[in-house]
């Protein structure tokens, strides 16, 4: 098997690519359906009765939709929209919503980022910002990969003098079962350039995503 290695995409993107183009088996949504009927029986159910029926092909469009960031791409997303622009202040865009799922338990990981960059001769359209969120989100994840690789491609569509981002997440596996604890939250950050080597610069993005009680 040939791997070709992609430079715009970090290491653990570099494996769901080639899994997807060469060595993941084709499984039918049939199959994934059994699949979910073969889980309702181990469980104790009955997948006949009427409530579950349908609930099979239910389950593998949720889980679809919930993992659809395999799909998609960065280039794709992007459309087109960095632009050259003479700003070189922070940008920032905050809360933004994460769905996201654990790849341990595939429970829900809920949350918010808040992504900072740096122009260096380059700004991103701002919704491309939440989309590069959304794209990692949707995917089996642990959080801290999800930050990184957030922070990773903005760095590496811009170029900016840094790049900022913090996730603050609730862990339904921590919170529904396991442990059991309700009100923890996990927070993540991915420092890159002038945020990592300024401690002010890291400072004044820390400042802004908290002065707002929304955050809390
Ligand atoms: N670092 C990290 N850990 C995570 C994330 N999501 C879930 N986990 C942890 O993954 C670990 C898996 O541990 P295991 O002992 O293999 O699984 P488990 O028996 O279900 O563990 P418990 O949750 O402690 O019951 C747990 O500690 C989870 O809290 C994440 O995003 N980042
Ligand atoms: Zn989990």
């Amino acid at each position: 098997m040939t791997l070709s290695i992609r430079p715009d995409l970090t290491c653990a993107d570099q494996i769901v690519s080639s899994l997807s183009t060469q060595q993941q088996p084709q499984v039918t949504e049939l199959e994934m359906m059994q699949a979910v009927r073969t889980l309702l029986i181990g469980l104790g159910e009955y997948p006949d009765r009427e409530g579950l029926k349908d609930t099979p092909k239910r389950v593998v469009k949720a889980l679809q939709f919930l993992t659809k960031g395999y799909h998609e791409s960065l280039d794709e997303l992007l459309n087109g929209a960095v632009f050259k622009e003479d700003a070189d202040e922070m940008v920032l865009v905050r809360d933004i919503d994460i769905f996201s799922s654990c790849e341990h338990h595939i429970l829900p990981i809920i949350g918010r980022a808040h992504v900072a960059y740096i122009p260096n001769g380059k700004v991103i359209g701002l919704s491309k910002i939440a989309r590069i969120c959304e794209m990692y989100a949707r995917r089996l994840q642990v959080q801290e990969r999800l930050t990184l690789q957030i922070a990773d491609a903005l760095q590496g569509l811009l170029k900016p003098q840094g790049v900022a981002v913090v996730v603050k997440a609730t862990h339904m596996c921590m919170v529904m079962r396991g442990v059991q604890k309700p009100g923890s939250w996990t927070v993540t950050s991915a420092m890159r350039g002038v945020f990592a080597d300024d401690a002010r610069t890291r400072e004044e993005f820390m400042n802004l995503i908290q002065h707002n009680a929304k955050f809390q």
